[in-house]
């Protein structure tokens, strides 16, 4: 399959990065990427073809990738309409439901919408997928196996669900480096060196995400098991309970689903 990404920023990148990684042949990959800093940056840490011409990038592709800006997808819509000829379009827009745009598009039929996330970037990402009903099964098929080479891939029936996947897995990594940023800071403080720091921070996400995996139990009990009583796990959880940390968590998750929800409506009204 030959594959155009429109957009050549993060998540594409991270995307790239994943496929080459996979032994994806990058001479079947172009970026079109109209910013020439992040042009050069692709071109040059991944060796793919780039261009700024989004006619000579569609041509004889297989499938393009939307990887824009949810705000800068409309126009890029409206530009590439008159060029498709039954290619699989993938958005992996933030909130921008597939009905929007297809209508951008002129009524397109072929249109896959996906949830990626950043570790993709080393095959460990995970993917949440939405198709129109009028794609055609070899394109699902096509979309599972490019989102399958950077990671674990889930269709979701109901596209609502796909906002969820975003607060969840797609922004999820962020909450993850935000977490191990408190650990790294409080070890320094501690008297760790940073490296140090961050090999027992990392390690420890590490073990637990794959303890977690592997157990039967359910992760309330694998963190029951560290925290004995009287001990210092029990301290710290307890300040965390007096804190609301639990509960603030879960309000901003909430939050991010609401606001793919909102950039849905907003952009969608254009
Ligand atoms: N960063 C992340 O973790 C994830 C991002 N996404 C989605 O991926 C999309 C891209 O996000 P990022 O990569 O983080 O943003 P980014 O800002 O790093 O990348 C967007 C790129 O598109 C380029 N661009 C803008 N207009 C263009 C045009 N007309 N033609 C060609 N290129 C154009 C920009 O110059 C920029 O390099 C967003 O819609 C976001 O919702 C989805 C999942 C995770
Ligand atoms: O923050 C964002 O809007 C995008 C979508 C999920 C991760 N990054």
């Amino acid at each position: 399959m030959n594959i155009t990404f429109v957009g050549g920023g993060n998540m594409a990148s991270a995307l790239i990065g994943g496929l080459l990684q996979q032994d994806y042949p990058g001479a079947q990959i172009h970026v079109v990427e109209i910013n020439a800093e992040n042009r050069e940056k692709i071109k040059h840490q991944f060796g793919v073809t780039t261009g700024t011409e989004l006619r000579a990038g569609i041509i004889d592709r297989d499938v393009i990738i939307l990887a824009v800006k949810p705000q800068q997808l409309f126009t890029v819509a409206k530009q590439l309409a008159p060029l498709l000829a039954g290619q699989l379009v993938i958005s992996i827009a933030a909130g921008i439901r597939t009905s929007d745009l297809s209508r951008w598009l002129g009524s397109y039929d072929y249109i896959v919408r996906a949830m990626p996330n950043t570790p993709s970037l080393i095959r460990a990402g995970v993917t949440g997928l939405y198709a129109l009903p009028t794609v055609i099964n070899q394109q699902k098929e096509n979309a599972t196996s490019i989102l399958n080479a950077v990671g674990l891939v889930l269709w979701v029936e109901q596209e609502a669900l796909l906002d969820a996947v975003t607060a969840i897995s797609g922004s999820g990594p962020a909450y993850v480096f935000y977490f191990m940023e408190a650990m790294l800071q409080v070890g320094v403080e501690l008297g760790l060196s940073i490296e140090q720091a961050r090999q027992l921070t990392l390690q420890t996400f590490l073990g637990a995400v794959q303890l977690a995996g592997q157990s039967e139990e359910d992760v309330g009990i694998l963190r029951s098991r560290v925290t004995s009583k009287g001990g210092t796990t029990e301290q710290a959880l307890l300040k965390m309970e007096q804190e609301d940390i639990k509960n603030a968590i879960v309000r901003a998750v909430h939050v991010a689903f609401k606001r793919a929800q909102q950039m849905g409506d907003e952009l969608g009204s254009l």
